[in-house]
């Protein structure tokens, strides 16, 4: 590990990395610093979680002229809350030197946006679509960027933004300094990239596996219509703190979302057909700890930066192994620990063979948890809970309630009772999931199928469904959830 000092960076961003509780440069801030200092192209790629924006963001912030009004760094991302996230990031690195950051995005009111472009920021993070309509209304002016940085490239290819970043690209001084970054790199991708650059630094952190080491990746058999009870047990017994479900289309994710609602769990749906004020509202309620699952589809999910999300569930499983390396890297993220299990129908062994060979890591069979056991894991945690609440020792005002309930009942039951109280039982509350068609055949459950098609197709998946407009609440958010958060650390798999 290297050390902030020996990166050649000013005391004021040293500073304000402190002030992050950032120690020492990460491997690919190492590797990427020197060259966005020296105003190189770079393609940097590393696992997720690794500290790919400040990678791109320190020599933004070193860069930039606080005293010229011009937007010298315009950075693009995929989505919108990843464009609050790094600017967010950036506007910290850049607090010693006070340097203005700006997100622009869709579905937020515009006329906001343009009053704070001419606040003249330095430094302008956005989503494609928006950033165009800026520059077609002049009211984003980029002749004097320097650098630009494409955050998840592959992912804004895939969602069809190639010709929108050509279009903004065109209005961009030539001279510019061009820096994109990414967890994967499919070929095609690595391909187009190399179009917008000149002579870029290949920077990529060898490791022996796509994935970060820290998340432990399993995998469960189960047939379609088995999966959802599968999923309850399996939140029962890893009891997680945070956890990300996701599904495959937009559909699915609002009936997950619903039915897990249903059984008690806090959960809520995030994509792309929400308005934006909701997909804000749910994921502040996910990183404060007001929602115990998100359940999100690729997209939604994207570079998203959560500390505290210690399982992954693929409730389908993705269609190209990017997806899979983009949405486990939700946990494991920062040196953290995570559990990702990913669900898999008898037909479909063959696309989780392909995502073993893409990442060089095998998943561990997990097998599904009995009932029993699911109850048994909500047992343990009634009694934690329990037990806390003892520890705690606030009980002045119910020992002579209790001493007088003593009087007539067994002290045994009474306990076995108040357990039964704070448990999770199993529940057979009905829910509606429809059944999604399994991945087209990939020739058998050895796969190894490298020939597969549509390496540079735009992905279906994220396009589908959405036809409805999640219904709000849902309901059934269960007492025992309520204030038992600082207990549930305890990690089985
Ligand atoms: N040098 C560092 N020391 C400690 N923490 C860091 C350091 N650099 C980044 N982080 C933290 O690590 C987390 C992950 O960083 P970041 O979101 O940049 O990852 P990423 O590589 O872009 O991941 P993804 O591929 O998922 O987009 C963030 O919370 C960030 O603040
Ligand atoms: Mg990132």
């Amino acid at each position: 590990m290297t050390k902030f000092s020996e990166l050649n960076i000013s005391e004021s961003t040293q500073d304000s990395l402190k002030r992050m509780g950032f120690e020492e440069a990460t491997p690919i801030q190492e590797g990427t610093v020197k060259y966005g200092l020296a105003g190189e192209d770079v393609i940097g790629q590393a696992q997720t979680g690794t500290g790919k924006t400040a990678a791109f963001g320190i020599p933004i912030i070193e860069k930039v002229d606080t005293s010229n009004k011009a937007v010298q760094a315009l950075i693009i991302a995929p989505t919108r809350e990843l464009a609050i996230q790094v600017s967010e990031e950036i506007y910290r690195i850049g607090h010693g030197k006070r340097a203005r950051v700006l997100s622009v995005f869709g579905g937020q009111d515009i006329g906001r946006q343009i009053r704070a472009l001419r606040n003249n920021p330095q430094i302008v993070v956005g989503t494609p679509g928006r950033i165009l309509d800026h520059i077609k209304r002049k009211t984003l002016k980029l002749d004097g960027v320097e650098t630009l940085v494409l955050d998840e490239a592959d992912e804004m290819l895939n969602m069809g933004f190639i010709e929108d970043i050509n279009a903004i690209l065109s209005n961009v001084p030539d001279t510019r300094q061009t820096l994109l970054f990414s967890a994967t790199m499919p070929g095609p991708i690595r391909k187009i990239a190399e179009t917008f650059m000149k002579d870029p630094q290949m920077v990529k952190i060898k490791s022996k596996e796509m994935t970060v080491e820290n998340i432990e990746q399993f995998f469960v058999k189960a047939q379609e219509r088995e999966k959802f009870e599968v999923l309850s047990r399996l939140l029962n017994v890893h009891q997680p703190e945070l956890a990300i479900v996701f599904g495959r289309t937009k559909r699915r994710v609002d009936e997950l979302a619903e039915a897990l609602s249903l059984r008690g769990y806090l959960a809520e749906g995030i994509h792309g057909d929400l308005t934006q004020s909701k997909r804000m509202s749910v994921l502040r309620q996910f990183k404060e700890n007001k929602i115990d699952v998100l359940v999100a589809t690729d997209v939604a999910a994207r570079g998203l930066d959560i500390s505290g999300v210690t399982h992954v569930y693929n409730f389908d499983i993705p269609q190209d192994p990017e997806s899979y390396v983009h949405r486990i890297g939700r946990t494991g993220r920062a040196g953290k620990s995570g559990v990702a299990v990913t669900f898999v129908t008898p037909r479909e062994m063959g696309y989780l063979r392909v995502v073993e060979e893409t990442t060089k890591k095998r998943m561990t069979p997990l097998r599904p948890p009995t009932e029993n056991e699911a109850l048994l894991g909500q047992q343990k945690l009634a009694v934690e809970q329990l037990v806390e609440i003892v520890a705690k020792n606030e009980l002045n005002d119910y020992r002579e309630m209790a001493e007088k309930l003593m009087e007539t009942h067994e002290a045994v039951d009474l306990i076995a009772a108040a357990l039964k109280n704070l448990t999770r039982e199993p529940n057979e509350t009905p829910v509606k999931i429809t059944e999604e068609r399994p991945l087209p055949s990939r020739g058998g459950s050895r796969g190894g199928d490298r020939n597969r098609g549509g390496g540079g197709r735009r992905r279906s998946n994220n396009f589908r469904g959405g036809d409805r407009n999640r219904r709000s609440g849902g309901g059934g958010g269960s007492r025992r959830r309520e204030g038992s958060r600082g207990n549930r650390s305890t990690k089985q798999q």
